[in-house]
C-alpha cells in the first residue's frame, strides 16, 4: 500500500499523547497500530488454530483476512482485540502493550458476525450501550449516539426494535454501537456475510465512505474475493491446518472506490491473483494422504 492512500488520524499538536502518536514512522510509513510478532495459538483439545503468525497493520489500512474454513482468521481477530490469549508470541498495540487501549486515540472495537442487538430493547438504547457501560450521559452522548445513528442511515429508526429492522439494518445498528465509542481501530468478523448481495455491496460502500471519513484503521475478515478486493488496501490470505499466514497481497487501486471499480479490469485482475492464492492456501490445508 502506497503511504499516499491512508488517511491518517488528525493530531492536536499541544497533546503530547497525540504526538506521541504521531502518524509517521521515521522511514515515512503510517505508524503500526497492532504488530502480531511470532504468536501461536494451540486450544486445549489441540487444535493448533495459529503457527508463527506475523502481521503488522500499519494506521489508516483497510486489511481484509481471507482463508478457508478452520484456517484461524476468528482466532487472530479475538487475539487481535484482547478478546484471546495467545499461547506463545506477542501482540502490541500501537507499539505498546494492551494497557494503551482505551486511551485517547486508541480505542477499538469489534463487530460480530452477527448483530448481537439486544432483542427488547429499542435502537437507540442497543447503539447507547457502550456508553451506559462507561456510565456516560449528558447532551454530548445524546450527540454522539445521533451522530452514529445518522453516519450508517439509520436516522429515525431510534425508537424500532431489532425485530422490526431488516438484517442489514441490523448490521447498520450493530456498526452504530461500534462507532458511539469513538474507535480509531475497527476489528469486523465477517460482518455481512449473511446479508444479500446487494445490501452487502450498499453496507461496503458504506463501510468505505466512514473508513476514510472518519481515519479509522480496519481489520475484516470475510469469505468473499470479492469483498476483500473491493474493500481493502492489503488482502491477507491464510491456510489452515494449523492456521497460518501464506500471502499479503496490496491491492494498489485509489480510495474512493465505487461501481466502476467492481466492473474494472483492474478490479478483475485483482480478484484472479487473490482466488488463486485462495486456491494454493485451500490446497495446504487439505489432510495429507497417508502413504502404505
Ligand atoms: N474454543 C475453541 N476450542 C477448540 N478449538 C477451537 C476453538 N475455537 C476455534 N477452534 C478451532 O480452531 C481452528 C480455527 O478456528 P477459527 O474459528 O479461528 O477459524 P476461521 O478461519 O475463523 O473459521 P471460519 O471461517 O469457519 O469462521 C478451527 O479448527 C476451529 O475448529
Amino acid at each position: 500500500m502506497t503511504s499516499s492512500k491512508v488517511t491518517p488520524l488528525k493530531a492536536n499538536p499541544v497533546d503530547t499523547r497525540a504526538a506521541e502518536q504521531a502518524h509517521t514512522d521515521s522511514n515515512g510509513n503510517p505508524r503500526p497500530v497492532l504488530q502480531v510478532e511470532g504468536v501461536n495459538k494451540i486450544y486445549a483439545n489441540g487444535t493448533v488454530a495459529l503457527k508463527g503468525a506475523d502481521l503488522t497493520i500499519r494506521q489508516g489500512e483497510f486489511v481484509s483476512l481471507l482463508g478457508p474454513s478452520g484456517c484461524g482468521k476468528s482466532t487472530l481477530l479475538r487475539i487481535m482485540a484482547g478478546l484471546g490469549d495467545v499461547t506463545t508470541g506477542t501482540v502490541k498495540f500501537w507499539e505498546q502493550g494492551y494497557d494503551v487501549v482505551g486511551d485517547k486515540g486508541r480505542k477499538l472495537a469489534f463487530v460480530f458476525q452477527n448483530a448481537t442487538l439486544m432483542p427488547w430493547a429499542r435502537v437507540r438504547k442497543n447503539v447507547r450501550l457502550p456508553l451506559d457501560l462507561e456510565h456516560q450521559s449528558g447532551a454530548e452522548t445524546e450527540r454522539k449516539i445521533d451522530d452514529a445513528l445518522e453516519m450508517v442511515g439509520l436516522k429515525g429508526f431510534d425508537n424500532a426494535f431489532p425485530r422490526e429492522l431488516s438484517g442489514g439494518m441490523q448490521m447498520r445498528a450493530s456498526i452504530a454501537r461500534a462507532m458511539v465509542t469513538e474507535p480509531n481501530l475497527l476489528l469486523m468478523d465477517e460482518p455481512f456475510g449473511a446479508l444479500d448481495e446487494m445490501t452487502r455491496n450498499k453496507l461496503n460502500d458504506d463501510v468505505l465512505k466512514l473508513w476514510q471519513k472518519n481515519g479509522w484503521t480496519i481489520v475484516f475478515v470475510t469469505h468473499s474475493v470479492y469483498e476483500a478486493v473491493y474493500l481493502s488496501s492489503r488482502v491477507v490470505v491464510m491456510a489452515a491446518r494449523p492456521g497460518r499466514i501464506v500471502d499479503d497481497i496490496s491491492i494498489d487501486q485509489p480510495f474512493p472506490r465505487n461501481a466502476d471499480f467492481r466492473v474494472s479490469t483492474e478490479f478483475a485482475g485483482y480478484c484472479r491473483q487473490v482466488s488463486q492464492a485462495l486456491e494454493r492456501a485451500s490446497a495446504m490445508g487439505q489432510p495429507q494422504e497417508v502413504k502404505a
